[in-house]
């Protein structure tokens, strides 16, 4: 893994060359004061960049060192510089924060710090294995063997699980934001930009990835259903993923998604696992 320290990236890393300094055209206006405890900030400086490892829709994901030791993923929101990002978005990043920093889970990804000058970060720990939807794709053209489905089925219900008892609703879980340990033996949970605590009577429905939302999310009815109900969906369709190792087909109406999920069920594995998110999740 090539790393250097964050300073010494430029000019291979130009999102660097505005987040130290040069280009003041990018100012946002947009005033926030972040309330985020001391201890959950790192100095940037024991942060140092490698490869880019992945990429939201408004952060780029990088692998690093924290302090030259540990091996470290770290989100920088863009646009790079601080004082360029929207209120929006430094708000999402600050629920970000607060949230991971209030979780320890075997299942749940790691968080180690923030930065919030002259970038926003986030650091956790690095999960080497990848995300869940490249690790199914990888394994094609065959489905994941019963047990790897089934130990990861368990990790993310216990990872919901334990979400649920600090009354979090994650709001995005899909592949995509499932990551999967390098020894390939567990997965963790991450990615909680969307993610609320719960309160009473209150909720969004418009959150999520589309292909992963509870029908009722995409079609938007109001009023229409509990949170708890998406994640179930989501968790449900994760499952059929895994199960099949295919993409649950999303470009088609809700009514034939819902009959192709049933129809296509790989028997056993598919009821049990529907079974044991019922339960676990009801
Ligand atoms: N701790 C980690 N270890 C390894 N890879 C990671 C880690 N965190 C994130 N990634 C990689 O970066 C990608 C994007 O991360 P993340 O989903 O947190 O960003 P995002 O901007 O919130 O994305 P989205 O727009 O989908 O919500 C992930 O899909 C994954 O590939």
């Amino acid at each position: 893994m090539a790393i250097a320290p964050t300073m010494m990236l430029y000019p291979n890393y130009p999102f660097f060359m505005s987040a130290f300094g040069s280009d003041d055209n990018d100012e946002s206006g947009d005033q926030f004061d972040f309330n985020i405890s001391r201890e959950l900030l790192l100095n940037p400086k024991n942060i140092m960049l490698g490869e880019m490892i992945g990429e939201g829709s408004n952060s780029i994901v990088y692998q690093g060192l924290f302090k030259g030791a540990i091996a470290v993923a770290v989100k920088i929101v863009q646009p790079s510089k601080t004082s360029a990002v929207s209120i929006q978005h430094k708000q999402q990043f600050q629920k970000e924060v607060l949230l991971l920093s209030s979780m320890r889970h075997l299942n749940i990804v790691r968080f180690l710090g923030a930065v919030i000058e002259p970038q926003l970060m986030i650091v956790t720990e690095l999960v080497e294995g990848g995300t869940l939807q490249r690790f199914m794709l990888n394994s094609r053209p065959s489905p994941l063997d019963l047990k790897t489905s089934l130990t990861f089925a368990l990790d993310i219900s216990r990872a919901m699980e334990y979400l649920h008892s600090k009354g979090i609703i994650h709001r995005d879980l899909n592949p995509r934001n499932v990551l999967v340990t390098g020894d390939m033996q567990r997965v963790m949970l991450a990615d909680f930009g969307l993610a609320r605590e719960k309160t009473v009577g209150g909720m969004t429905c418009e959150a999520g990835t589309y292909r992963w939302m509870a029908p009722e999310a995409v079609i938007g009815r109001e009023n229409c259903f509990a949170e708890r109900k998406k994640k179930k969906n989501s968790f449900v369709l994760s499952i059929y993923s895994l199960s099949l190792s295919r993409q649950f087909p999303g470009d088609l109406p809700i009514s034939y998604q819902l009959r192709h999920v049933y129809l296509q069920r790989k028997g056993a594995i598919f009821l049990f696992l529907c079974f044991a998110s019922n339960s676990l999740l009801c």
